[in-house]
C-alpha cells in the first residue's frame, strides 16, 4: 500500500474522525491507538502529521506537533490571535466583560485584539474615544461594520495564515462578519457550534478555512465569564497600562485600593482610565471570593 505523509490542521474532530486540513485537500482520518487516551487525543487547531493511504484517501494521524496553547472553551489549541468582537449599541458595549475577557488573555499569553462592530449604528466620536482609548492601553483596534467592505478587507489580513477566535457577547455580530469574511453566508447546519447556553445540544467546534489560508474560529456569544486566576498571582500586572508604574508605589505588594503614596491611583484619569482601574477593583474582589481554602 502507497502511502503518503503530509502535515495539516485539525479543523474538526467528530466521534473518531479527525478531519485535517492539508495544503490542497480535507482529509478526513483517524487516529493511532496511542493517542486513545483523551488528554493526548488530537484537538481542534493541533497540527498534525497525517499518513495517507492512496487506496482509500482516508488518513492516520500519526504525530501531534508541540501545542502554542490550549484554551478550554471550547476547547482549541494554538490560536494565533483572538479578536474580542463587541458592538457599541445593540447589544450596548459591556467594557467590564471586554476588560475581563482581555486580562484573561494576557493571563494566557494568548495574542488579542479587539473589534468594535455595527459601526454604522453607533456615534462616531465615541467609536473613536474608545478606539483610542484601547489604542493607549496597547491593544489593536479594528472597526467593522456588514456595510463597510474595507473593515472586513483589513480583518480579514489579520486571518491571513493564523488560527484565529472571534468570541464577543451575543448579538453583535460575530457570525455576520465571519461570513464576510468568507465570502459565504453560515448556514445554521454550519454554525451548530453556536450552541445557546443551557441547551442541550452537542456543541461542535469547528474551523473555517478561508481563501488567504487562515483559519476562523466562531464562537458561541458569552454573557458572563469566570476569572480563573489564582488568588496569588499579580492582577496588576495583566494589565498592560498599569505595568509602567510597576516597582513605583510607596508598598511592594501595593493592591492599589486604599494605600498611600500609590503610583495607579495617582495617575487615573491621566494615564489609567477610570473605567479600567474601576474594573480592575472589581475583579481582585471576584478572584478573593473564588479563593479555595
Ligand atoms: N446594523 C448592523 N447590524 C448588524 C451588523 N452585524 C450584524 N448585525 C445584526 O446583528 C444581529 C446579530 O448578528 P450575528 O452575526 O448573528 O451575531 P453573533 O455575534 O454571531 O451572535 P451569537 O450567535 O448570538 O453569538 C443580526 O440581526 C445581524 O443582522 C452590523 O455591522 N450592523
Ligand atoms: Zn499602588
Amino acid at each position: 500500500m502507497k502511502t503518503n505523509e503530509l502535515i495539516g490542521t485539525v479543523v474538526k474532530t467528530q466521534r473518531e474522525l479527525y478531519y485535517v486540513q492539508t495544503e490542497d485537500e480535507l482529509i478526513t482520518s483517524k487516529a493511532r491507538g496511542l493517542f486513545r487516551k483523551s488528554d493526548q487525543s488530537p484537538l481542534v487547531g493541533d497540527k498534525v502529521l497525517v499518513t495517507v493511504s492512496k487506496e482509500d484517501k482516508g488518513g492516520y494521524i500519526t504525530k501531534i506537533l508541540p501545542r502554542k496553547n490550549i484554551l478550554k472553551r471550547p476547547k482549541v489549541v494554538n490560536i494565533d490571535l483572538a479578536f474580542l468582537v463587541f458592538s457599541i449599541k445593540h447589544p450596548n458595549l459591556n467594557l467590564y466583560l471586554l476588560d475581563k475577557n482581555l486580562i484573561i488573555n494576557e493571563y494566557l499569553k494568548v495574542e488579542t485584539s479587539i473589534i468594535f462592530t455595527k459601526t454604522d449604528n453607533s456615534d462616531i466620536k465615541e467609536i473613536e474615544n474608545l478606539k483610542k482609548m484601547y489604542e493607549d492601553i496597547g491593544y489593536r483596534v479594528f472597526l467593522s461594520s456588514i456595510f463597510d467592505d474595507e473593515g472586513v478587507k483589513i480583518i480579514k489580513r489579520e486571518v491571513k495564515n493564523r488560527i484565529v477566535s472571534f468570541s464577543g457577547p451575543s448579538g453583535v455580530g460575530k457570525t455576520s462578519l465571519i461570513s464576510k469574511i468568507l465570502g459565504k453566508d453560515l448556514e445554521i447546519g454550519e454554525i451548530s457550534n453556536k450552541t445557546k447556553r443551557g441547551k442541550n445540544t452537542t456543541r461542535h467546534t469547528e474551523l473555517f478555512v478561508t481563501d488567504n489560508k487562515g483559519f476562523i474560529l466562531d464562537t458561541p456569544g458569552f454573557s458572563s465569564i469566570n476569572l480563573d486566576i489564582d488568588y496569588d498571582f499579580k492582577l496588576d500586572s495583566l494589565f498592560r497600562e498599569f505595568k509602567k508604574y510597576s516597582g513605583q508605589c510607596k508598598y511592594n505588594d501595593c493592591l492599589h485600593l486604599n494605600e498611600p503614596d500609590c503610583k495607579i491611583k495617582e495617575n487615573i484619569k491621566n494615564t489609567i482610565y477610570q473605567t479600567r482601574y474601576d474594573n480592575y477593583k472589581m475583579f481582585l474582589n471576584e478572584i478573593k471570593n473564588n479563593r479555595r481554602f
